[in-house]
C-alpha cells in the first residue's frame, strides 16, 4: 500500500482518562489527563491536564473539575474542544506561524454511534484540525502494539481504557469481529469506592480508589499478602479515618468488572470465523490500555480463554502510537471511514 507522509499531522488518543498526542518522527509529545478545571462564575478555564487533575475533590465552590469524556465518548462538547485545542497547541509549540493546519487522526470507540463520531470530528476541527479522520480504537491499539493488521492473519487486541474495553479481531486492514463495552478502569475505581463504603462505612475519593487499584489491585488475588492504609471520611461520625485493607478484598471488589471484560473477550472469540480463531490461538491475544496493567488480568484472560495472552510493550501508549502510525495510511482511512462497521456495543 502507498504511504503518504504528512509531517505536521497529528495522531490523538482522545481518551476518557488520558489524552495523548503523537507527531510523526517525534513520537508522543503530549501525555495528559483528560481533565479541565473551570471557574463557574466567569466560565474561564482555570487549569487543563495534570494541574486540573490535582484539583479533583479539592475545589472551592466556584471551581468545577470536569472530565469531558465519559465512556470513551464526548460528554461535554465545548470543554472537549477547548481541551483538545490546548493540547494541539502544546504539541505544536515550536511550529512555524506559516505552517498549515494539521490533519488529525483521532481514535473513537468501535461501538460509537454516527452522532457520537460526528461530535468527535467536529470537536477536533473546532480545536484547530484541517481535517479529522476517526480510527477505531482497537484498530489503533493493534497498530500501536505492533500487530500485523494488514496481513491475512487474525490478530486479537483487547484495549482496556478508563471508560471502554474494546475487543477486536483484525485481518487484512479491517475489523472482522469486535465488541465494545462501557466497562473499564473507571468502573474498577467505582467498585472499590462502593466496596469500602459498604464494608467500612468509609467514603473515599476517586483518586484514592485509583491509587488502591494500582498499588494492591488485582484480577485474581495476589500471592503476596499486601495491605494498604487508606484515608477517607467516616460516614457514621463524619470525621476523617484511616483503615487498612487487603489485596484480597480489593480483588473481590473488582471481580464483576474483571468478569465483564473476560466475557467480552469470550463473546468476540465465539463470533470469530474459525480460520482467524486458529490464528489467534497460535499467536495469542494482546492486551493494551492502562487497564492491561492490572496485576493478574493477563493470567485470568489466559485461563478463561485457554489462549496465550501478552501485555503490549507500552500499554498506555498503544492507541496514541497507532493513531500516529495510521497517518501513513491516511488514504486507507479515507476510503474506509467506518472501520468499525462490524462492531457491537453493550
Ligand atoms: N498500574 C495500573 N493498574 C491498573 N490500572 C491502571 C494502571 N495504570 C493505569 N491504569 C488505569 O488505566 C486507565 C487509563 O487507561 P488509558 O489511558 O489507556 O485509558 P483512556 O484511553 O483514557 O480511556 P478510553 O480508552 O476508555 O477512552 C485508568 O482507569 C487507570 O486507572
Amino acid at each position: 500500500m502507498a504511504k503518504f507522509s504528512f509531517t505536521q499531522d497529528l495522531g490523538i488518543d482522545l481518551g476518557t482518562a488520558n489524552t495523548l498526542v503523537y507527531i510523526k518522527k517525534k513520537g508522543i509529545v503530549v501525555r495528559e489527563p483528560s481533565v479541565v478545571a473551570k471557574n463557574n462564575s466567569t466560565g474561564d478555564i482555570e487549569a487543563v491536564g495534570s494541574d486540573a487533575r490535582n484539583m479533583i475533590g479539592r475545589t472551592p465552590g466556584n471551581i468545577s473539575v470536569i472530565r469531558p469524556m465519559k465512556d470513551g465518548v464526548i460528554a461535554d462538547y465545548d470543554t472537549t474542544a477547548t481541551m483538545m485545542k490546548y493540547y494541539i497547541r502544546l504539541a505544536q509549540k515550536n511550529r512555524s506561524p506559516l505552517a498549515k493546519k494539521p490533519n488529525v487522526m483521532v481514535c473513537v470507540p468501535s461501538g460509537i454511534t454516527m452522532v457520537e463520531e460526528r461530535a468527535v470530528i467536529d470537536a477536533t476541527k473546532q480545536a484547530g484540525a484541517k481535517d479529522a479522520f476517526p480510527i477505531a480504537e482497537p484498530f489503533a491499539a493493534a497498530i500501536g502494539a505492533g500487530l500485523p493488521v494488514w496481513e491475512p492473519t487474525g490478530s486479537m487486541i483487547v484495549d482496556i481504557g478508563g471508560g471502554t474495553t474494546e475487543v477486536a479481531v483484525i485481518s487484512l486492514g479491517g475489523i472482522v469481529t469486535s465488541q465494545s463495552i462501557r466497562t473499564a478502569g473507571d468502573d474498577m475505581d467505582d467498585a472499590i469506592i462502593q466496596y469500602i463504603r459498604k464494608k467500612y462505612s468509609l467514603m473515599i475519593g476517586e483518586r484514592t480508589a485509583e491509587a488502591v487499584k494500582m498499588e494492591i489491585g488485582s484480577a485474581g488475588g495476589r500471592l503476596d499478602i499486601e495491605t494498604m492504609d487508606i484515608r477517607g471520611r467516616d460516614l457514621l461520625t463524619g470525621l476523617p479515618k484511616t483503615i487498612t485493607i487487603t489485596a484480597e478484598e480489593i480483588a473481590v471488589s473488582l471481580k464483576d468488572t474483571v468478569n465483564a471484560i473476560v466475557d467480552s473477550v469470550k463473546n468476540t472469540l465465539e463470533k470469530t470465523p474459525p480460520e482467524l480463531a486458529a490464528d489467534v490461538m497460535d499467536r495469542g491475544i494482546v492486551i493494551s490500555g492502562g487497564g492491561a496493567l492490572l496485576t493478574g488480568l493477563d493470567q485470568v484472560i489466559a485461563e478463561e480463554t485457554k489462549m496465550p495472552v501478552f501485555v503490549a510493550e507500552n500499554p498506555l501508549d498503544s492507541v496514541a502510537i497507532g493513531t500516529g502510525k495510521a497517518l501513513e495510511y491516511i488514504e486507507h482511512f479515507k476510503s474506509h471511514p467506518h472501520i468499525a462497521s462490524h462492531s457491537s456495543i453493550n
